[in-house]
């Protein structure tokens, strides 16, 4: 049925059921795509720690079958020059239901757009999910890193991050200039002869698909609050849009009545009576108040650029990007993976730290159901960590930490789970 992709000889397809829940086979079949640049390195650490655990939570009676898909530059080693990401890859991710991936590489300017953009758009992954949360141990550059527990819904189907854009000077940039200044009477474009441009969609479906499961998350995981975050004093019509729908849709589907007259608004959580509050805060103002006083958020809510920014400024407060995992997902598909990128001038050195990508798995497990070994997991990290044993990114900075390489590190939390 693939080309070059390998179906295992054993394990079988986790499915979906009509209502979104999954049927997870005892021995599921995952796909995974490798990575560029450090992928090497973290890819198969993440695999080898995520087998120890499930071999240790289930005793055999539960594997996972590892079906490897291809992306980015290993693509077009396997697939030809040009092939960065196969229509056979797109396939596997949506047949197989839940799969990971390492970073892949997007150049600056020039060059191919986004591959995991183009993940996230081709399937319609909306929701990238990010988890904060401090582990006891990790360096941080706060007093009181504990504090920071947040959860991040980032919408990851529209705004400028879609890579709507035309280059300046370019025949697309000239006639899109053109028609704004002549058929729509924009005076605004400061040097029209030089401007790039581009195209920021935000849309009301859009926005209520994201906000509606932030909401859902919340009741789920008794959060007290909710907050849209957004630059909608400046962006009106897109950023602003985006908090206006935001707040009527908690309105509309959630019954939250005003606070004070609004906008901030409230309901009772109906699975355990306490309430949750729903509110807002532009986008530069949220930065400051996440080092300040990150007590007072919980899940956030927030366009797709915004999100990218807060992710890694959040990921840095409890210890970097080396330990910040994600999800993007949509109703029915989920493809884990970390926050940060390719980081190029560490690959292949089996040096940086693979936490990242071995929590998107935590969170894979979770999501399958198979709770003891994600709990399993979260364990032997947290054991691994205080145990000072740990890649350059903590050693750095915590004292007497002894430096493990990356595969180390996997090998330390495969001993901490006992
Ligand atoms: N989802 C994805 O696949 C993503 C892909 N990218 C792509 O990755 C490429 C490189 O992007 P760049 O902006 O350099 O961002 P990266 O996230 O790759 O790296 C930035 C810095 O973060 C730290 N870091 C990254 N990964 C780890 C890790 N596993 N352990 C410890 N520290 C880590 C390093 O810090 P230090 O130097 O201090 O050691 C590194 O220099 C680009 O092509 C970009 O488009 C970027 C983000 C997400
Ligand atoms: O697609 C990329 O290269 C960058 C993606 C990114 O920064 C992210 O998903 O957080
Ligand atoms: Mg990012």
């Amino acid at each position: 049925m693939f080309e070059h992709i390998q179906v295992p000889a054993e394990g079988a397809k986790i499915t979906v059921n009509p209502d979104f829940s999954l049927n997870v086979p005892d021995q599921p079949i995952i796909p995974y795509i490798e990575g560029d640049g450090t992928g090497v390195d973290i890819t198969p650490v993440m695999r080898k720690v995520v087998d120890a655990a499930v071999a240790k939570a289930y005793g055999g009676a539960r594997r996972i079958s590892w079906m490897e898909i291809f992306a980015g530059e290993k693509s077009t080693r396997i697939y030809g020059p040009d092939v960065w990401l196969p229509s056979e890859t797109l396939d596997a991710v949506k047949d197989y239901v839940v799969s990971i991936k390492g970073p892949l590489t997007t150049p600056v300017g020039g060059g191919i757009r986004s591959l995991n953009v183009a993940l996230r758009q081709e399937l319609d992954l909306y929701v990238c999910l990010r988890p904060v949360r401090y582990f006891a141990g990790v360096p941080s550059p706060l007093k009181e890193p504990h504090k920071t527990d947040m959860v991040i819904f980032r919408e990851n189907s529209e705004d400028i991050y879609a890579g709507i854009e035309w280059a300046a000077e370019s025949e697309g940039a000239r006639k899109i200039i053109d028609f704004l200044v002549k058929e729509m009477g924009v005076s605004k474009i400061r040097f029209p002869d030089s401007s790039g441009i581009g195209v920021k969609p935000v849309s009301r479906e859009g926005t209520e698909r994201l906000v509606r499961k932030a909401i859902q998350y919340a009741i789920d995981n008794d959060k007290p609050s909710v907050t849209l975050v957004h630059k909608g004093n400046i962006m009106k019509y897109t950023e602003g849009g985006f908090r206006d729908w935001g707040y009527a849709l908690a309105l509309k589907e959630f019954g939250a009545e005003l606070i004070d007259g609004g906008p901030w608004c409230k309901f009772k959580n109906p699975k355990t009576g306490r309430d949750i509050t729903i509110k807002d805060s532009i986008a530069d103002a949220f930065l400051q108040q996440i080092l300040l006083r990150p007590a007072e958020y919980s899940v956030i809510a927030t366009l797709n650029l915004n999100g990218d920014y807060i992710s890694d400024a959040l990921a840095a407060q409890v210890g970097g990007i080396g330990i910040a995992p994600g999800a993007n997902m949509s109703d029915s598909v989920a493809m884990f993976e970390a926050t940060h990128g390719t980081a190029p001038k560490y690959a292949g050195k089996d040096y940086v730290n693979p936490g990242s990508l071995i929590l998107s798995a935590e969170m894979m497990l979770r999501h399958m159901g198979w709770t003891e070994a994600a709990d399993l997991l979260i364990a032997s990290m947290e054991k691994a960590i205080t145990s000072k044993r740990v890649t350059y990114d903590f050693a750095r900075l915590m004292e007497g930490a002894t430096q493990v390489s990356c595969s180390g590190f996997g090998e330390v939390m495969i001993e901490c789970m006992g």
